[in-house]
């Protein structure tokens, strides 16, 4: 497996700030199969068109997106979506798994000292339960944001600038590199300033990854070297 576009002219980077949902844990399809289920009831299909619109929002903000794009709103509130949509997931968080090649970027990461960081437009209390059967892996990242973090959540840059700032040696965004599956995730990541690693669904239309300064099928073919890291071990690529 090979990158679907690799870097044109990548630059040293020395931080490494990382999403969560579809990116490190296996979680998006939870996300579909949950927005589904609540649509049942209406007589819509879920699409990855509004998939598209909504991954790497806020939940609230995500669900808002939803009811507008099928023009239920009055049926239900995007309150009530989120509601009933939390009711299946919470349960389902606690089955999260890692994305593949994770377990080895991180390690290699923290073997060589480099900080990183998480920026998840998730809840706090859907990170707790998420990362349930992966405590020791997410406490070696330096600092962990979430949804409430901040008050405007991706496509803004906000939380990926308060990253960046929340490092103990103040990077510059430009040394910062982010790693997202979201089309509005590579949004803010771009608008704060720092290069991207987009990872996307198979599924997502090819045409929500032009923004991305490189573009992975998956997370095992991203090279360090490129970025100015140490290179894997040749004994483990
Ligand atoms: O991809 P994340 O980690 O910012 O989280 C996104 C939402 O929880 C679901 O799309
Ligand atoms: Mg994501």
């Amino acid at each position: 497996m090979g990158p679907f576009r690799s870097p044109a002219a990548p630059k040293r980077i020395t931080h490494c700030i990382f999403d969560m949902d579809g990116l490190l844990l296996a979680t998006e399809t939870m996300y579909t199969v949950a927005q589904q289920e609540v649509l049942d009831p209406f007589g819509k299909a879920f699409n990855w068109d509004i998939k598209a619109q909504m991954t790497g929002k806020k939940a609230l903000e995500a669900c808002q997106a939803l009811v507008d794009y099928y023009d239920i709103g009055d049926q239900i509130t995007p309150e009530e979506f989120l509601r009933r949509r939390e009711v299946i997931l919470d349960k389902m968080f606690l089955d999260a798994e890692l994305m593949p090649g994770v377990a080895r970027l991180l390690g290699h990461l923290t073997a060589h000292q480099i900080p990183t960081a998480v920026a998840t437009s998730s809840s706090r209390k859907g990170f707790d339960l998420k990362t349930t059967q992966h405590r020791q892996l997410f406490d070696r990242f330096e600092a962990i944001l979430t949804g409430e973090s901040v008050t405007k959540g991706k496509p803004e840059p906000d939380i990926y600038l308060l990253a960046a700032s929340t490092f103990r040696d103040k990077p510059a965004p430009e040394k910062c590199l982010v790693f997202e599956d979201a089309p509005v995730g590579i949004t803010a990541g771009t608008r704060a300033g720092m290069q991207t690693v987009m990872v996307p669904d198979p599924q997502l239309d090819p045409k929500h990854t032009l923004e991305a300064t490189e573009v992975l099928q998956s997370l095992e073919d991203f090279q360090p070297e490129l970025w100015g890291l140490p290179a894997y071990p040749s004994s483990s690529s």
